[in-house]
Protein backbone atom coordinates (compact mmCIF):
# COMPACT_ATOMS: atom_id res chain seq x y z
CA UNK A 1 0.00 0.00 0.00
CA UNK A 2 1.45 3.89 -0.66
CA UNK A 3 1.46 6.08 1.67
CA UNK A 4 -1.57 8.34 2.23
CA UNK A 5 -3.53 5.69 0.32
CA UNK A 6 -6.78 5.16 2.09
CA UNK A 7 -7.81 2.16 3.69
CA UNK A 8 -11.36 1.28 2.53
CA UNK A 9 -14.16 0.09 4.82
CA UNK A 10 -15.22 -2.92 3.74
CA UNK A 11 -19.18 -3.27 2.93
CA UNK A 12 -21.03 -4.17 6.17
CA UNK A 13 -22.05 -7.93 6.53
CA UNK A 14 -25.05 -8.17 6.55
CA UNK A 15 -27.14 -10.90 8.84
CA UNK A 16 -29.61 -12.80 8.43
CA UNK A 17 -31.73 -14.02 10.94
CA UNK A 18 -34.74 -16.16 8.82
CA UNK A 19 -33.40 -17.45 5.57
CA UNK A 20 -36.76 -19.11 4.00
CA UNK A 21 -36.35 -21.75 0.42
CA UNK A 22 -39.12 -22.62 -1.22
CA UNK A 23 -41.76 -22.36 0.95
CA UNK A 24 -45.43 -23.60 -0.15
CA UNK A 25 -48.19 -23.53 2.20
CA UNK A 26 -51.61 -24.98 1.58
CA UNK A 27 -54.69 -24.51 3.63
CA UNK A 28 -56.42 -28.01 2.94
CA UNK A 29 -56.34 -28.34 -1.40
CA UNK A 30 -55.90 -24.48 -1.45
CA UNK A 31 -52.27 -23.13 -2.41
CA UNK A 32 -51.66 -19.93 -0.20
CA UNK A 33 -47.95 -19.44 -0.49
CA UNK A 34 -46.13 -20.20 -3.84
CA UNK A 35 -42.44 -20.98 -3.95
CA UNK A 36 -41.64 -18.45 -1.57
CA UNK A 37 -37.66 -17.62 -0.97
CA UNK A 38 -37.48 -15.00 1.30
CA UNK A 39 -34.03 -13.59 3.38
CA UNK A 40 -34.86 -11.62 6.35
CA UNK A 41 -32.13 -9.46 7.72
CA UNK A 42 -30.61 -8.55 11.23
CA UNK A 43 -31.42 -4.85 12.59
CA UNK A 44 -33.55 -4.20 9.99
CA UNK A 45 -37.52 -3.39 9.50
CA UNK A 46 -39.00 -5.17 6.69
CA UNK A 47 -42.71 -4.80 5.30
CA UNK A 48 -44.83 -6.78 3.81
CA UNK A 49 -47.65 -5.60 1.09
CA UNK A 50 -50.32 -6.66 -1.01
CA UNK A 51 -53.81 -6.78 -1.62
CA UNK A 52 -56.31 -8.04 0.52
CA UNK A 53 -55.60 -12.09 0.29
CA UNK A 54 -51.91 -12.65 -1.39
CA UNK A 55 -51.06 -13.92 1.91
CA UNK A 56 -49.11 -11.43 4.17
CA UNK A 57 -50.73 -12.56 7.67
CA UNK A 58 -49.99 -15.95 6.21
CA UNK A 59 -46.48 -15.56 5.49
CA UNK A 60 -46.30 -13.61 8.89
CA UNK A 61 -47.73 -16.55 10.91
CA UNK A 62 -45.57 -19.24 9.73
CA UNK A 63 -42.52 -17.51 11.44
CA UNK A 64 -43.41 -18.00 14.67
CA UNK A 65 -45.24 -21.33 13.36
CA UNK A 66 -48.16 -20.04 14.84
CA UNK A 67 -49.99 -21.05 11.19
CA UNK A 68 -50.00 -24.23 12.54
CA UNK A 69 -52.49 -23.79 14.90
CA UNK A 70 -55.32 -23.49 11.97
CA UNK A 71 -56.81 -27.55 11.26
CA UNK A 72 -56.04 -28.68 7.94
CA UNK A 73 -52.95 -26.47 6.88
CA UNK A 74 -49.59 -28.14 5.34
CA UNK A 75 -46.22 -26.75 4.50
CA UNK A 76 -42.89 -27.89 2.34
CA UNK A 77 -39.79 -26.13 1.90
CA UNK A 78 -37.91 -24.30 4.39
CA UNK A 79 -37.71 -21.82 7.35
CA UNK A 80 -34.31 -21.78 8.29
CA UNK A 81 -33.74 -19.88 12.26
CA UNK A 82 -30.32 -20.08 13.67
CA UNK A 83 -29.13 -23.05 11.91
CA UNK A 84 -32.79 -24.96 12.72
CA UNK A 85 -35.33 -25.62 9.45
CA UNK A 86 -38.25 -25.00 11.92
CA UNK A 87 -40.57 -27.16 8.93
CA UNK A 88 -38.17 -30.48 9.91
CA UNK A 89 -36.27 -30.54 13.18
CA UNK A 90 -37.91 -30.60 16.43
CA UNK A 91 -38.77 -26.89 17.22
CA UNK A 92 -39.94 -26.21 20.89
CA UNK A 93 -42.49 -23.80 20.78
CA UNK A 94 -42.48 -21.97 23.40
CA UNK A 95 -38.96 -21.25 23.04
CA UNK A 96 -39.73 -19.68 19.23
CA UNK A 97 -42.18 -17.82 20.71
CA UNK A 98 -39.65 -16.32 23.24
CA UNK A 99 -37.37 -15.34 20.31
CA UNK A 100 -40.13 -14.76 17.49
CA UNK A 101 -42.64 -12.28 19.15
CA UNK A 102 -45.86 -11.08 17.78
CA UNK A 103 -47.79 -8.25 18.05
CA UNK A 104 -51.27 -8.01 16.48
CA UNK A 105 -53.62 -5.56 14.52
CA UNK A 106 -55.89 -5.05 17.70
CA UNK A 107 -53.87 -4.69 20.77
CA UNK A 108 -54.87 -8.02 22.86
CA UNK A 109 -53.61 -7.49 26.96
CA UNK A 110 -54.61 -10.16 28.98
CA UNK A 111 -57.28 -9.06 30.97
CA UNK A 112 -54.74 -8.06 34.27
CA UNK A 113 -52.62 -5.58 35.64
CA UNK A 114 -50.38 -3.42 33.51
CA UNK A 115 -47.25 -5.34 35.60
CA UNK A 116 -48.91 -8.90 35.08
CA UNK A 117 -48.72 -8.55 31.17
CA UNK A 118 -45.55 -7.23 31.41
CA UNK A 119 -43.91 -10.09 33.62
CA UNK A 120 -46.34 -13.07 32.83
CA UNK A 121 -43.16 -13.95 29.81
CA UNK A 122 -40.63 -13.39 32.15
CA UNK A 123 -42.25 -15.35 34.94
CA UNK A 124 -43.13 -18.57 32.49
CA UNK A 125 -39.65 -18.50 31.71
CA UNK A 126 -38.56 -19.43 34.85
CA UNK A 127 -37.87 -15.04 36.36
CA UNK A 128 -39.35 -15.58 40.18
CA UNK A 129 -37.69 -13.07 41.85
CA UNK A 130 -39.62 -9.77 42.17
CA UNK A 131 -36.74 -7.24 41.89
CA UNK A 132 -35.90 -9.07 38.98
CA UNK A 133 -39.59 -8.92 37.34
CA UNK A 134 -39.49 -5.19 38.36
CA UNK A 135 -36.63 -4.48 36.51
CA UNK A 136 -37.86 -6.24 33.34
CA UNK A 137 -41.50 -4.70 33.60
CA UNK A 138 -39.38 -1.32 33.92
CA UNK A 139 -37.28 -2.07 31.21
CA UNK A 140 -39.58 -3.10 28.84
CA UNK A 141 -42.19 -0.02 29.43
CA UNK A 142 -39.17 2.55 28.90
CA UNK A 143 -38.52 0.75 25.70
CA UNK A 144 -41.97 1.72 24.60
CA UNK A 145 -41.88 5.06 25.90
CA UNK A 146 -44.99 3.70 27.99
CA UNK A 147 -43.51 4.02 32.24
CA UNK A 148 -44.05 7.82 32.17
CA UNK A 149 -47.67 7.11 31.52
CA UNK A 150 -48.34 3.74 33.71
CA UNK A 151 -45.67 3.66 36.27
CA UNK A 152 -48.22 5.65 39.02
CA UNK A 153 -50.91 2.56 37.75
CA UNK A 154 -48.87 -0.11 36.96
CA UNK A 155 -51.27 -2.44 39.26
CA UNK A 156 -54.49 -1.42 37.66
CA UNK A 157 -56.06 -3.10 34.55
CA UNK A 158 -54.41 -2.55 31.00
CA UNK A 159 -57.89 -2.63 29.59
CA UNK A 160 -57.74 0.61 31.30
CA UNK A 161 -55.31 1.88 28.91
CA UNK A 162 -56.03 3.71 25.18
CA UNK A 163 -55.95 1.30 22.36
CA UNK A 164 -52.39 3.18 21.24
CA UNK A 165 -51.26 3.02 24.74
CA UNK A 166 -52.54 -0.84 24.59
CA UNK A 167 -50.37 -1.79 21.54
CA UNK A 168 -47.57 0.11 23.40
CA UNK A 169 -47.78 -2.42 26.07
CA UNK A 170 -48.36 -5.20 24.09
CA UNK A 171 -45.18 -4.57 22.00
CA UNK A 172 -43.43 -3.95 25.53
CA UNK A 173 -44.79 -7.67 26.49
CA UNK A 174 -43.42 -8.84 23.47
CA UNK A 175 -39.86 -7.54 24.55
CA UNK A 176 -39.97 -8.37 28.01
CA UNK A 177 -38.60 -12.21 26.97
CA UNK A 178 -35.74 -10.37 24.91
CA UNK A 179 -36.65 -11.74 21.97
CA UNK A 180 -34.68 -11.78 18.48
CA UNK A 181 -37.54 -10.58 16.02
CA UNK A 182 -40.92 -9.08 16.43
CA UNK A 183 -43.60 -9.75 14.24
CA UNK A 184 -46.03 -6.79 13.59
CA UNK A 185 -49.26 -7.91 12.12
CA UNK A 186 -50.76 -4.42 10.80
CA UNK A 187 -49.73 -3.06 14.18
CA UNK A 188 -51.21 0.20 13.70
CA UNK A 189 -54.73 -0.64 11.30
CA UNK A 190 -56.85 0.33 14.78
CA UNK A 191 -55.38 2.89 15.73
CA UNK A 192 -55.48 7.46 15.50
CA UNK A 193 -52.69 8.99 13.59
CA UNK A 194 -51.13 10.34 16.68
CA UNK A 195 -51.19 6.64 18.21
CA UNK A 196 -49.68 5.17 14.55
CA UNK A 197 -46.40 8.16 14.29
CA UNK A 198 -45.75 6.90 17.87
CA UNK A 199 -45.85 3.06 17.32
CA UNK A 200 -44.12 3.92 13.95
CA UNK A 201 -41.46 6.32 15.72
CA UNK A 202 -40.76 3.17 18.59
CA UNK A 203 -40.55 0.70 15.39
CA UNK A 204 -37.91 2.82 14.13
CA UNK A 205 -36.04 2.38 17.71
CA UNK A 206 -36.72 -1.04 18.43
CA UNK A 207 -35.06 -1.94 15.24
CA UNK A 208 -31.51 -0.96 16.65
CA UNK A 209 -31.86 -4.01 18.92
CA UNK A 210 -34.80 -6.51 17.16
CA UNK A 211 -35.29 -7.06 13.43
CA UNK A 212 -39.01 -6.19 12.77
CA UNK A 213 -41.26 -7.54 10.22
CA UNK A 214 -44.13 -5.55 9.72
CA UNK A 215 -47.25 -6.26 7.74
CA UNK A 216 -49.26 -3.34 6.39
CA UNK A 217 -51.47 -1.98 4.29
CA UNK A 218 -50.61 0.85 4.65
CA UNK A 219 -48.16 1.75 1.82
CA UNK A 220 -47.07 5.15 3.33
CA UNK A 221 -46.08 3.66 6.35
CA UNK A 222 -43.77 0.89 4.37
CA UNK A 223 -42.05 3.76 2.81
CA UNK A 224 -41.36 5.60 6.43
CA UNK A 225 -40.57 3.15 8.28
CA UNK A 226 -39.13 -0.01 6.51
CA UNK A 227 -35.59 -1.24 5.37
CA UNK A 228 -36.88 -3.26 2.73
CA UNK A 229 -40.23 -3.98 1.56
CA UNK A 230 -41.71 -7.56 -0.05
CA UNK A 231 -44.47 -7.41 -2.41
CA UNK A 232 -46.74 -10.33 -2.30
CA UNK A 233 -49.24 -11.30 -4.49
CA UNK A 234 -51.90 -14.35 -5.04
CA UNK A 235 -49.55 -16.30 -2.57
CA UNK A 236 -46.31 -15.19 -4.99
CA UNK A 237 -43.91 -12.74 -3.46
CA UNK A 238 -43.51 -10.92 -6.56
CA UNK A 239 -40.80 -9.03 -5.96
CA UNK A 240 -38.32 -8.01 -2.62
CA UNK A 241 -35.72 -5.09 -2.00
CA UNK A 242 -34.80 -1.98 -0.65
CA UNK A 243 -37.83 -0.04 0.46
CA UNK A 244 -36.37 3.12 -1.75
CA UNK A 245 -35.90 0.90 -4.52
CA UNK A 246 -39.38 -0.93 -4.32
CA UNK A 247 -41.42 2.41 -4.26
CA UNK A 248 -38.74 4.95 -6.76
CA UNK A 249 -38.14 2.06 -9.36
CA UNK A 250 -39.75 -1.31 -9.00
CA UNK A 251 -38.29 -4.30 -11.19
CA UNK A 252 -41.64 -5.82 -12.02
CA UNK A 253 -44.95 -4.01 -13.83
CA UNK A 254 -47.22 -5.45 -10.84
CA UNK A 255 -45.35 -3.79 -8.32
CA UNK A 256 -45.48 -0.52 -9.74
CA UNK A 257 -49.14 -0.51 -10.48
CA UNK A 258 -49.69 -1.70 -7.14
CA UNK A 259 -47.22 0.91 -5.46
CA UNK A 260 -48.32 3.53 -7.55
CA UNK A 261 -52.00 2.76 -6.57
CA UNK A 262 -53.09 1.55 -10.04
CA UNK A 263 -54.78 -1.94 -8.25
CA UNK A 264 -55.09 -3.07 -4.82
N1 LIG B 1 -57.82 -20.14 8.15
C1 LIG B 1 -57.88 -20.18 6.81
N2 LIG B 1 -58.44 -21.23 6.17
C2 LIG B 1 -58.50 -21.30 4.83
N3 LIG B 1 -58.02 -20.35 4.01
C3 LIG B 1 -57.45 -19.27 4.58
C4 LIG B 1 -57.35 -19.13 6.00
N4 LIG B 1 -56.73 -17.95 6.27
C5 LIG B 1 -56.45 -17.39 5.08
N5 LIG B 1 -56.88 -18.17 4.06
C6 LIG B 1 -56.75 -17.89 2.61
O1 LIG B 1 -55.38 -17.73 2.30
C7 LIG B 1 -55.20 -16.61 1.41
C8 LIG B 1 -54.27 -15.59 2.05
O2 LIG B 1 -54.92 -15.02 3.18
P1 LIG B 1 -54.19 -14.02 4.19
O3 LIG B 1 -55.10 -13.77 5.34
O4 LIG B 1 -52.84 -14.53 4.48
O5 LIG B 1 -54.07 -12.73 3.27
P2 LIG B 1 -53.68 -11.22 3.66
O6 LIG B 1 -52.81 -10.75 2.56
O7 LIG B 1 -53.12 -11.17 5.03
O8 LIG B 1 -55.08 -10.51 3.58
P3 LIG B 1 -55.65 -9.22 4.37
O9 LIG B 1 -54.82 -8.06 3.87
O10 LIG B 1 -57.06 -9.12 3.90
O11 LIG B 1 -55.50 -9.47 5.84
C9 LIG B 1 -56.59 -16.09 1.11
O12 LIG B 1 -57.03 -16.67 -0.09
C10 LIG B 1 -57.42 -16.58 2.27
O13 LIG B 1 -58.75 -16.78 1.89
Amino acid sequence: MKMGQAIATPPAVEKSVFDIKNLNLWYGKNLALKDIDFTIYNNEITAIIGPSGCGKSTFIKTLNLMIQNIPGVRMSGEINYEHTNLLNDRVDLVDLRKKVGMVFQKANPFPKSIYENVAYGPKIHGVKKKGKLDEIVERSLRDVFLWDEVKDRLNTSALGLSGGQQQRLCIARAIATKPDVILMDEPTSALDPISTIKIEELALELKKNYSIVMVTHNMQQAARVSDRTAFFLMGELIEYDQTSKIFSAPSDKRTEDYVTGRFG
